[in-house]
């Protein structure tokens, strides 16, 4: 052991380290480099599908895919970095060696994002594409390795720098720790969007993807070069030799010399670990015995997780469908994802300073494993919550046809009003430049129209599943013009918007994000996406030109019709009408605000505790393997999220939203249950106790020569039994 001072006596940290008000200093660049690591892994994935998207030119589908491949993966390799730490370089080595292996593959990433490398024909477009989709490939399986590789190491390289009798420092590690994450992790996803919009580029500008990997590049080059600067303060413990390979081969003899002994006659042993006491290390067992012990545990765990991870899908997508106009702040639906990190920076000092001691001053014992369930009922009723809003939400969506229905709108052309007659409708008279409020639902086929007065009926056939417009002519006996409509809420809470052209002249319309294009007369335009905010749209024809202006909310579809009477040159405000066909999202994103709130309580309750359970539960050499169990429970809930993603065919998404609270709330009973038979222990009391009877029993072999071995097995494996009692003796 590396101690200058006595670790025990419970004011000193480990290592050379100086303490400050407590703490050893060197956990300061453990931190700081937690916080940078953070904001260089957050930061390059809040720009990821947007750079397969639209740089790589991949669907929606691949780019989807691949990137929650790529987050499930960066949850996977802390397993590798676990054994190499614990096995073989350290903590302190893997972390230096590893953190080198993810700055390239970050650099790599920032290469990959520069488009005039292979732009000869200096188009703009990159023309080799293989070249920036094999080296982004590379860069992004080199951060996985990197992030995942180093952050079970990390956490735990921090709770190795506290001495025995630190307990209460060390939770306070943890809690600072995740606080670093999440304020990495803020920042980051506020500022690599905004580099990502910024152009930039050699021979032509682009959007500056490369800033944007660029920037988590540095990050994660500081972040290493902050923990290298605090090398000489910490605490290093020395790795102890293939720990894994020894772990399966404990466990596999255990098991196979279980098999051997299973007739009767042999006497039964406490645990079926204590199979493998003719061969191995007393010690050796009862590590394997704590590890798996808390692995058994964290079976029901990635269900958390499924749920935590459906923040940026389902909530995301839920987000789309609801007004983000915050007064002076316009939040679009994907931001609402930064309420997580803003909320873990104030509720875990809240939980620290005040929720816990306040709940012990009750008298209570809120043992980590109570918190986690707590945490696991708490992301339950966040999900109950998403459920109400998303009643809320259903509410205010239009009615879309059926595959066998169909439904139609009416949109008068004309300069004067005319009558229509619908099957199964009273006469409807239509104003001049006016369309009918709402759609009229039928079953998809041939209806009869009447029109004007006399009467004329025309055959009009309506498409099974559409939604059309039919556009009536200023003279009936013209050709009938029927559009297809949306059927569904315009994507990402943005506003499909066209242009009908009344007039007898072809006009052109533009406005600064879209392109209409020429409208011949009686005739439209393709649907454009427009943010929301205020639109000023530019009417031009020949060299004659008016501006319309008006202001969008989220998620709605109009059709704007240019009327006859429009003047050019004049202002064109009153002659274009506005015909909504679908609503704006008319729910608040405010109240995504308490599922967010219970979402994070619940993370904080949940995640914060486990990290530091993981550590203080876990034998002194398998620290970062049982940081990486904890870490794998992440993965396992992204396959999880991948999965349902696949397989759900719940129609309504409310009942899928209950479906998953309910499924926590049973996985939380299990957990409880178990959690109610695990006893806490005190890995370092035990490890000490055995490693002194191990000691003791060498003299005695010297003093004592000739002892049948058996019986000496038997001795000692009851009192190695009585000491592992006597050192687990609190539970849940
Ligand atoms: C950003 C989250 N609030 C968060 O802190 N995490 C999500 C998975 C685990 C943890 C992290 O380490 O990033």
């Amino acid at each position: 052991m590396a101690d200058k001072e006595d670790p025990k006596n419970g004011k000193m940290g480990k290592g050379k380290s100086k303490v400050v008000c407590g703490y050893p200093l060197s956990i300061f660049f453990i931190v700081v480099n937690e916080f940078c690591e953070r904001f260089s892994y957050y930061g390059m994935r809040a720009v990821l599908v947007l750079y397969f998207k639209y740089f790589l030119r991949w669907d929606d589908d691949l780019a989807t895919s691949i990137y929650h491949t790529f987050v499930a993966l960066c949850y996977l390799t802390p397993i590798l970095g676990a054994i190499v730490a614990d096995s073989w370089l350290g903590k302190f080595k893997t972390i230096i060696y590893l953190s080198i292996v993810y700055a390239v593959g970050q650099v790599a990433m920032a290469v990959s994002a520069i488009h005039d490398i292979t732009d000869s024909d200096r188009d703009g477009t990159p023309d080799s594409m293989t070249f920036h989709i094999v080296l982004s490939m590379v860069g992004l399986f080199l951060i996985a390795l990197g992030t995942g590789g180093i952050k079970p190491c990390v956490a735990a390289f921090g709770g190795d720098q506290f001495g025995e009798h630190q307990d209460r420092q060390r939770r306070t590690f943890f809690s600072v720790f995740y606080l670093c994450i999440n304020g990495g992790s803020l920042l980051s996803t506020i500022i690599t969007p905004v580099l990502r919009a910024q152009e930039c580029g050699i021979y032509s500008k682009q959007k500056c993807y490369s800033l944007a990997f660029g920037v988590p590049a540095a990050l994660m080059v500081v972040a290493l070069v902050v923990f290298i600067i605090g090398s000489g303060m910490y605490y290093k413990a020395e790795p102890q030799g293939n720990i894994m390979l020894d772990v399966c081969k404990c466990i596999g003899f255990a098991i196979k010399n279980r098999y051997r002994h299973r007739s009767k006659q042999y006497p039964k042993r406490q645990h079926w670990m204590d199979w493998a006491e003719e061969k191995y290390d007393k010690l050796l067992i009862a590590q394997i015995k704590m590890v798996l012990k808390v692995l058994f545990l964290y079976i029901p765990l990635p269900m958390f997780w499924t749920l935590f991870d459906q923040k940026g899908s389902r909530w995301t997508l839920q987000a789309t469908t609801m007004d983000g106009n915050f007064g002076a702040l316009v939040i679009q639906p994907d931001q609402m994802q930064t309420v997580n990190p803003i909320l873990i920076l104030t509720l875990v000092p809240i939980m620290d300073s005040l929720i816990y001691p306040l709940i012990k001053k009750c008298g209570l014992n809120f043992t980590p494993l109570k918190r986690m369930t707590v945490g696991m009922l708490l992301a339950a009723i966040a999900f109950v919550c998403a459920a109400l809003v998303q009643i809320q939400i259903d509410k205010t969506l239009p009615t879309f046809p059926s595959t066998s229905q169909s439904q139609l709108k009416l949109l008068n052309m004309g300069s004067n009003s005319v009558t229509v007659k619908l099957p199964g409708n009273d006469a409807l008279i239509l104003p001049a430049a006016q369309a009918s409020n709402d759609y009229y639902m039928f079953q998809a086929g041939q209806i009869d129209i009447s029109f004007g007065n006399p009467e004329m009926t025309k055959p009009v056939t309506l498409g099974s599943g559409q939604r059309q417009t039919l556009l009536i002519p200023s003279t009936l006996s013209d050709e009938l013009q029927m559009t297809n409509d949306l059927t569904s809420k315009p994507q990402e809470g943005n506003n499909a918007i066209r242009f009908v052209n009344g007039m007898k002249t072809a006009v052109n319309v533009s406005t600064a994000a879209a392109d209409f294009g020429l409208i011949e007369p009686f005739y439209y335009s393709n649907y454009s996406q427009i943010k929301n905010g205020k639109a000023t749209f530019t009417l031009r024809s020949g060299s004659q030109s008016c501006e319309y202006s008006t202001n969008f909310g989220f998620g709605s579809s109009y059709t704007f019709f240019i009327h006859s009477t429009l003047v050019f040159g004049s202002n064109c405000q009153d002659s274009v009408t506005a015909v909504e066909d679908i609503k704006p999202n008319s729910v608040h994103m405010a109240l995504q605000i308490p599922q967010y709130f219970f979402i994070t309580a619940g993370e904080v309750m949940f995640s914060v505790t486990g990290l530091e359970f993981s550590y203080s539960q876990a034998p002194s050499n398998m620290k970062a393997v049982l940081q990486a169990g904890w870490l794998f429970t992440v993965a396992i809930g992204n396959f999880i999220v991948l999965i349902v993603a696949e397989l759900a065919k719940i129609p309504k998404q409310w009942a899928e939203y209950v479906l998953f609270a309910s499924l926590l709330v049973a996985v939380c009973v299990i957990f409880s249950i178990m959690a109610y038979f695990y006893t806490y222990i005190d890995p370092t009391e035990i490890e000490a106790q055995f490693k002194k009877k191990i000691n003791e029993d060498d003299e005695d072999d010297k003093s004592k020569p000739g002892k049948a071995e058996v019986e000496m097995v038997k001795r000692d494996s009851i009192k190695c039994h009585d000491e592992y009692d006597k050192a687990t003796q609190t539970k849940m």
